[in-house]
């Protein structure tokens, strides 16, 4: 339970090749190691199983050549199978982010064991009963939003009558109230989005875009992780 206990979601960088403008995935995780991200998710709707062990492995070597192994918290999003096929080469890679469509979180604890880190996203439309209803026991972290619609995942959010349904920052706040695990907001975040983010009480934000396709992906992680510790309203 170790990792568990000392989860750290406040700042969650998610991506994959698709998200970098064609630039090398390694130089941004780099980037945003340095700035002091707390967590970092490895997704790629595009990449196959040995590109996205080969990225995994690109990270845990990143994180562990500044230090940051044990401080900084690495999962997949989706595949049990890269995570397990990455552990068996050796790769510290600390466990998975699923969604409600993706491999039950019972079978990814079965597989991961008791001190690995599962992260699940909350069915928007059904957010509030859902969190008041789900056995969180096996959960680490909720993935919720999205804040604002957004190109990275156009279907994120999306109600049962085909619209997209945006998070306010009330509701937010009302969720990192009830939930009884730590909630990670994303989708749409930007910088200006961070001061009033945080004075919601959640655990965290994460991001894609803002920095996958920033001009200078460390200048804009530095300034969010700012921004996330300051609690000042933001200066673009
Ligand atoms: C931290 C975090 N929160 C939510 C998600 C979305 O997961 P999911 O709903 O399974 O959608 P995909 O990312 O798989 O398209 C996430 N990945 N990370
Ligand atoms: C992975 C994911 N899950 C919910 S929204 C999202 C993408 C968020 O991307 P961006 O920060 O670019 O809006
Ligand atoms: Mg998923």
């Amino acid at each position: 339970m170790r990792n568990r206990k000392k989860l750290d979601i406040s700042a969650y960088f998610v991506v994959g090749p698709e998200n970098t403008k064609g630039r090398p995935v390694g130089q941004i995780i780099t980037d945003v190691v340095e700035a002091g991200f707390t967590c970092l998710q490895i997704r790629s709707k595009t990449a196959s199983a040995s590109e996205m062990i080969e990225l995994t492995r690109e990270a845990a070597a990143i994180l562990a050549k500044f230090g940051r192994s044990d401080q900084v918290t690495l999962l997949v999003d989706d595949r049990l199978d890269v995570v397990l096929a990455a552990r068996k080469q050796g790769i510290k890679v600390d466990g998975i982010h699923v969604g409600q469509s993706d491999i039950p979180v019972e079978v990814c604890r079965e597989y991961l064991g008791e001190d690995s880190i599962i992260g699940l996203s909350a069915r928007t439309h059904e957010l509030f009963d859902y969190i008041k209803t789900t056995d969180v026991g096996q959960i680490d972290y909720f993935g919720a939003g999205p804040l604002h619609e957004t190109q990275t995942k156009p279907d994120c959010g999306l109600g049962p009558d085909g619209k997209v349904i945006t998070r306010s920052f009330s509701d937010i706040s009302k969720l990192a109230r009830l939930s009884p695990v730590p909630v990670v907001i994303g989708g749409g975040v930007t910088l200006c989005d961070i001061p009033e983010l945080a004075r919601t009480g959640v655990g965290g934000f994460f991001v894609v875009s803002a920095i996958s396709e920033a001009d200078d992906p460390k200048a804009e992680a530095v300034k969010l992780i700012e921004a996330w510790k300051a609690n000042k309203p933001c200066k673009e």
